[in-house]
């Protein structure tokens, strides 16, 4: 399907709800207009929970006090001040206003720090109580417990507030699901999945989340300034824990990550919870509650998923689903070299570490690192387990591991920047377990690779995706442009092992950190990357720095080796040298490891460095 055609059908499905909503007040009854009014303005507020939660993997609880910072601003503007056009429209703009400061604080609170999705969300919690509190001790001016009411407002009848209500939810609605379905909109995704490989492919995570936390709160403080327009009061209960806590539960209900779950989650159960509160004064919550329960137990998707699974689980029970191979919505192609945007390479080595010390309280993993790496060479780093290894690759790719000593890469002190920063200068790390996004594509995981250069759009889907040659060569090589369209979880050990480096590549590195890159694999599949690796340092001028324990991998394509023990670099040498030399093989014979202690080579010595 072409993007005109997509975009076609997501607003010819808009412009059918719209007919639905401009069709609701002659076919329902005035209560219920009335109720559902309410509803549609909560189902924009269920929206935003779902576009946090659903796609962002941030439970939050505190969407409410964003509704709550609309509504109160026109009540109290209406309240304290006359109602006129001009009036009207400052209101709105301070309730944008509170939303978007509090939204700001909030998010740079719980989001900035490199803080954990729990304490986000605890941060969340804590905000409506808060925003409650201090409603309360606001005296006449909120109107403290019993809030804001009979103030003037817009004069419209029943049937315009359902349908503005309507318009807003349907509007949010597609524009929500327009963002999502876009090239940005899967990164929400990508950040949910696994945001630590986002980070160290060179994206602001934090940044992110606060600029979606920030378009939330605009739309629940709109949702809110229309729905106390509409119903002339205002109270402390719609910032509350109770109302944002509801908000998360329809979002639950309906099918979080959908969209259309959490508004149909929302319209529904309040709608119903207002039929049922009048029918049943003392048991309503009761009904409400247990059947929340009972759809979570059977659905645990809840309800959207479970309606759009239905017929094919009823097709499946009769025929056995043939598994058809999609074709890869995205085609490949190799960047220009004119288009390559890697990090400015410096006169000086690639990567030069000097003193280099990390310690863990009294734990002292590694001290005085020294050593310089060209472009072009292949380092190895070997030494017995709990060497300092990998803490010495993260001290490389993130300024804020280190304990001491300075980190230079390409020519720039990488100082405590984080490892975002340090994709910019040049830094490309691969971790030692494919670390990839495992719901989305091959094409997906690296489109998401290549969003640090190419801005990815807020509403389309690119068709093309050029990436650099060496990237290419990777996924030529192994295979994976056969792969474009699987999902990544599906993958091979090994061609999960080749997509990340792959992603790798499409940074455009200049210092590749490559953490044990041939752990899982077959011989061939580690022949295949051995010349790959060659292939990186010497035609393309990278310097690789690569961790192994293989060491006959390790003499067969490095050009240099350092050994590190407990710590400290005991040998930095050819591997020859390495291979000979006595202490290197005290070292792995007191570790008990099978190593180099079993080599038998000449006895010619290296640059033994005193342990
Ligand atoms: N966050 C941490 N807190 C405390 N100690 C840590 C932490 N991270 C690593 N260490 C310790 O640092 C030492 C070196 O760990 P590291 O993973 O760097 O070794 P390595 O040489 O890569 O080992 P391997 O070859 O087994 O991967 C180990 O003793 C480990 O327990």
């Amino acid at each position: 399907m072409t993007e005109a055609r997509r975009l076609s059908l997501i607003l010819a499905a808009a412009l059918l709800a719209l007919a639905a909503i401009f069709a609701g007040p002659t076919v329902l009854d005035t209560y219920s207009v009335n109720v559902l009014t309410r509803s549609l303005l909560y189902a924009a507020v269920a929206l935003t929970v779902d576009l946090l939660w659903g796609y962002l993997g941030i439970l939050t609880f505190g969407q409410s006090v964003f509704f709550a910072c609309g509504a109160y601003a026109a009540g109290l503007v209406f309240t304290h001040m006359d109602f006129t056009p001009g009036n009207a429209a400052l209101a709105l703009a301070l309730g944008i206003g509170a939303a978007l400061f509090t939204a700001a604080i909030v998010g740079w609170l719980a989001f900035w720090h490199g803080a954990s999705a729990l304490y986000a969300s605890v941060i969340t919690l804590v905000l409506p109580i808060v925003a409650t509190q201090l409603l309360y001790s606001g005296g006449t001016f909120t109107g403290s417990s019993s809030g804001l009411s009979g103030f003037t407002s817009f004069d419209l009848s029943t049937e315009a507030w359902f349908w503005l209500a309507g318009s807003f939810l349907v509007a949010m609605t597609t524009l929500a699901y327009i963002v999502v379905q876009s090239d940005a909109g899967r990164l929400l995704v990508a950040v949910r999945e696994n945001e630590q490989r986002c980070k160290y492919l060179g994206l602001n995570t934090s940044r992110l989340k606060i600029r979606v936390y920030l378009a939330c709160a605009v739309i629940g403080a709109v949702a809110g300034y229309i729905y106390a327009a509409y119903a002339m009061v205002v109270a402390p209960e719609l910032a509350g824990f109770v109302f944002g806590t509801e908000l998360v539960i329809w979002t639950a209900l309906g099918g979080r990550g959908t969209l259309l779950g959490p508004v149909f989650g929302a319209l529904i159960v309040d709608y119903e919870s207002a039929q049922l509160s009048g029918n049943f004064p003392f048991v309503w919550q009761l009904i409400i509650g247990t059947v929340f329960v009972l759809v979570i137990v059977a659905f645990p998707r809840g309800l959207l998923p479970m309606l759009f699974d239905l017929p094919r689980r009823l097709l499946g029970l009769l025929r056995p689903r043939a598994a058809v191979a999609r074709p890869a919505r995205v085609a490949l192609a190799t960047l220009d070299a004119a288009q390559t945007q890697g990090a400015e390479v410096g006169n000086g080595p690639a990567l030069a570490v000097t003193g280099v010390a990390r310690r863990f309280g009294s734990l002292t993993v590694l001290d005085g690192i020294d050593f310089k790496a060209r472009a072009g060479e292949l380092v190895s780093l070997v030494g017995p387990n709990g060497a300092g290894k990998t803490t010495l690759m993260r001290c490389i790719a993130d300024g804020a591991e280190r304990s001491a000593g300075t980190i230079i890469v390409n020519g720039h002190d990488i100082g405590r920047r984080p490892p975002e920063a340090c994709v910019a200068l040049g830094v490309g790390r691969k971790f030692q377990m494919a670390n990839v996004f495992e719901t989305l594509t091959v094409a997906e995981c690296l489109q998401i690779a290549r969003a640090r250069h190419s801005r990815p759009s807020l509403w389309r889907r690119a068709q093309r995706l050029p990436l650099p040659e060496a990237a290419m060569h990777v996924i030529a090589t192994t295979g994976l442009d056969r792969q474009l369209s699987t999902p990544a979880h599906l993958l091979s050990h090994g061609l999960k092992q080749a997509l990340e480096l792959s992603m790798v590549l499409a940074l455009e590195p200049r210092v590749l950190l490559l953490d044990e890159p041939t752990a899982g694999l077959t011989k061939t599949e580690r022949m295949q990357i051995g010349a790959i690796l060659i292939d990186l340092a010497k035609k393309q001028g990278l310097c690789v720095l690569l961790v192994e324990h293989d060491l006959d991998f390790v003499r067969e394509i490095s050009s240099r080796v350092i050994v590190l023990h407990q710590g400290r670099i005991v040998l930095d040498g050819s591997v020859e040298e390495v291979v000979a030399s006595e202490l290197v093989k005290q070292v792995y014979a007191g570790s008990g490891h099978a190593g180099i202690a079993h080599e038998t080579a000449p006895k010619t010595g290296g640059q033994e460095v005193p342990a």
